[in-house]
């Protein structure tokens, strides 16, 4: 069975998902594009030669019985208005991270979900499908270092530009910690902290970078997230588990080794789209093997929400400098 596939925003990632639904991944084809940049649509038709239709309006798109699951890859502000409207017409929506620029947004849509009776949304945390991730999940869960007591995490690009703000730290970038770690514990957080370092010359004068970030967790462990938007090098991403009886390591991506000129040297990547390649795939094929088996297992709107709630709480942080509450509601039955 292929699913016809519309797509919400052709920019970066959308283009980098269309062309994976189209040319990568199996019983999926990419039939329907919008985008308000109408041109941004014709040049990815063009360069992945795909038989799509523009729509220039999104929500006939969602609308068009041609469509059966919808990407939405636009502009996070306006994630929420695109995934309810999925909902509203019964539709299967994979929707790029944030799920919604706040918490209450997301609640919208955990409510809207609900109400409809039936789960529809995958958020694209695509870090819990990658092959490091699953594999430091497995040495916590088999025990071998014992309990988690600490984590030292760090997300590191090599630049960002001048739209990029000191609150896109957290609700852009570190959106991706806040979900993964509550998936690699299996916890939630219950407190949160945002400390500035010196600032280096390389941000742009509006941002504050780098930052810190500091989480508890309800079973008391303690989490640093360092999040360095302009660190130059590379776009380098850690994360080392300190346990009762050892450490663990999230993986280096695989870089050869190259001995030379009296050097030993191995390459840093610089682009997200190369360090996660394999989980964006992984991702999106089983987005698309659960709307042909009608059941979605991925990412959910509650983890949406879970991440915004404490993405909020270190926004709140940010300003006040003090340590707050993350206020977590219980989960319903329906995302159990
Ligand atoms: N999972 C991941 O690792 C990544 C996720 N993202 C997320 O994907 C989303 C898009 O990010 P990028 O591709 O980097 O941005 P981008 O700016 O390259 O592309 C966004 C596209 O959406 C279009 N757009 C904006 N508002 C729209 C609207 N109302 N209706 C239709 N189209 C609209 C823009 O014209 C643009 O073509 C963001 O939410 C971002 O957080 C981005 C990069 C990596
Ligand atoms: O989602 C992403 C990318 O995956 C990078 O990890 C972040 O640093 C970036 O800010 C965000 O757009």
């Amino acid at each position: 069975m292929t699913i016809n596939i519309g797509v919400i925003g052709t920019g970066a990632i959308g283009r980098e998902h269309i062309r994976r639904c189209s040319q990568v991944l199996q019983n999926s084809r990419v039939v329907a594009l919008n985008d308000i940049n109408r041109s941004n649509c014709e040049q990815v038709i063009n360069e992945l030669g795909l038989d799509a239709q523009i729509y220039d309006n999104a929500h006939d798109l969602i609308n068009d019985t041609a469509v059966q699951a919808i990407l939405v890859t636009s502009w996070g502000p306006t994630h929420e208005e695109f995934v309810l409207a999925c909902i509203k017409a019964g539709k299967p929506v994979f929707c790029e991270k944030p799920l919604a620029v706040t918490a209450q947004g997301c609640l919208n849509i955990v409510e809207a979900e609900i109400n409809a009776g039936k789960k529809l949304v995958q958020v694209g945390f695509m870090r819990p499908y990658d092959s490091g991730y699953r594999a430091l999940k497995e040495v916590i869960t088999r025990g071998d270092i014992g309990e988690p007591l600490m984590l030292h995490c760090a997300h590191r690009n090599p630049s960002v530009g001048d739209a990029y703000t000191t609150d896109m730290a957290i609700t852009d970038t570190l959106i991706h910690e806040l979900d993964v770690l509550r998936w690699l514990l299996n916890d939630d957080y219950v407190s949160a902290q945002v400390i500035f370092p010196r600032k280096t010359r390389n941000a742009s004068s509006h941002l504050r970078d780098p930052q810190i970030v500091l989480l508890e967790t309800t079973r008391g462990t303690r989490i640093d997230v360092e999040i360095f938007v302009n660190c130059d090098y590379g776009y380098d991403i850690q994360c080392e588990v300190v346990g009762e009886l050892g450490i663990a390591r999230l993986p280096e991506p695989v870089s050869v080794q190259t001995r030379s000129a009296a050097k030993l040297s191995t390459a840093i990547l610089t682009d997200w789209k190369k360090r996660f390649i394999d989980a964006y795939d992984v991702e999106l094929q089983d987005f698309i093997d659960n709307v042909a088996s009608g059941e979605m297992t991925g990412p959910s709107a509650w983890d949406g929400y879970a991440a915004a709630v404490a993405a909020d709480a270190c926004v709140a942080a940010q300003n006040s400098g003090e340590i707050l509450p993350v206020k977590m509601p219980p989960k319903p039955a329906f995302y159990a």
